[in-house]
């Protein structure tokens, strides 16, 4: 075969192989850590925390401490003096692969390691412009696409943030309205560590008639990537899952956008799940999200059940 063919930038490990790794790192977990956890995901095991996600936390831990080390050094021999600098983790993948679930068990992982970093957590959802400026452009259904975010906006965040600005906020997007909250902001104050977490976090600079726009991409940001990844026909599985549980829950909020679905059947909210997939997220995911996986830095591919059954380390 030709060798250019047979290249992969990655290191493949299958999930006993990765859990393998932990011999040489002893974690351990108390129960009130497996409380906290569960309260995040009750689906969650102490299986899956232990084979997957705490040698990954030990991994990004080694990261971290030497991207500061490296800082370090690096402002002895510039003779310069910078404020706290994050170390910044970005989550990509598909609507519904689970991206928030595993931002919030990680930043509990991260949260427990030696020196007890302080952890925040940052959605591009907060960049999607209003439903006003959606409707005026006619990009409704095209939520989630590259053109329905503010990134200039989410670019000077993330800029602010790495050059030592201890304090930012943030806007809130609600998925009850369905839309950016008005006059509501969350602050993000001076983390160690902070996860952002969205489909488009590892997406180019955008390209229009032929000129760059912005020239940084959200992903110079980062110092270490990781792309959530799983088959489509699974994804789409949990996102009509979320859905049925959303019309028992969510909907049936008074403000909910999705009001006119509370209480229909589990047949009604299957095809209307289906109907959003097939013409918003399943092609998002295919021309603008999937593309982007090989920019990731480690890729978790999770099979039945969300678990985690192959993960992919880039090796160069
Ligand atoms: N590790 C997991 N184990 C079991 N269920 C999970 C896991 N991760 C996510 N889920 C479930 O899968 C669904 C999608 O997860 P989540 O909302 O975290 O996805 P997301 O990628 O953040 O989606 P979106 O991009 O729409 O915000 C939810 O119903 C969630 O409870
Ligand atoms: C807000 C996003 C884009 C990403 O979290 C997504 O959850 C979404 O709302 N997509 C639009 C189509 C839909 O309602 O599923």
């Amino acid at each position: 075969m030709d060798q250019r063919e047979s290249f992969t930038p990655y290191i493949s490990h299958n999930r006993n192989e990765w859990a393998a790794l932990r011999s040489s790192t002893p974690m351990t977990m108390t129960e009130k850590d497996v409380q906290e956890l569960k309260g995040l995901n009750e689906v969650l095991s102490l299986e899956e925390v232990e084979d997957i996600y705490l040698p990954l936390s030990r991994l990004l831990y080694l990261h971290a401490r030497s991207t500061r080390e490296l800082y370090e050094m690096r402002n002895e021999f510039l003779k310069t003096k910078v404020g706290k600098v994050p170390f910044v983790i970005g989550i990509a993948g598909s609507v519904a692969v689970g991206k928030s679930t595993f931002a919030r068990v990680l930043k509990t992982l991260i949260s427990r390691w030696p020196d007890n970093p302080k952890v925040e957590l940052l959605t591009t959802d907060g960049f999607l412009y209003p439903n006003r400026e959606l409707e005026e452009r006619g990009i409704m259904d095209k939520k989630g696409f590259p053109e329905s975010y503010n990134i200039a906006k989410l670019l000077h965040v993330l800029s602010e943030l790495k050059s030592g600005v201890g304090e930012v906020s943030v806007p809130v997007y609600s998925h009850i309205t369905y839309d950016i909250v008005p006059d509501e902001n969350q602050r993000i104050m001076s983390p160690d560590i902070l996860i952002v977490e969205g489909i488009n976090v590892l997406q180019p600079p955008k390209v229009s008639e032929g000129k760059r726009m912005d020239q940084l991409s959200v992903s110079d940001f980062f110092d270490f990537s990781i792309y959530v990844d799983a088959d489509d026909n699974n994804i789409f599985e949990w996102y009509v899952q979320r859905f049925k549980i959303l019309k028992e829950t969510a909907f049936r909020h008074e403000d909910s956008y999705f009001k006119k679905f509370a209480g229909i059947s589990d047949l009604e909210a299957f095809e209307v799940a289906k109907g959003i997939w097939d013409r918003i997220n399943k092609v998002n995911l295919y021309e603008n999200i999937l593309p982007t996986r090989s920019r990731a830095d480690l890729i978790l591919y999770k099979g039945n059940n969300h678990l985690v059954n192959r993960i992919m380390m880039r090796k160069i």
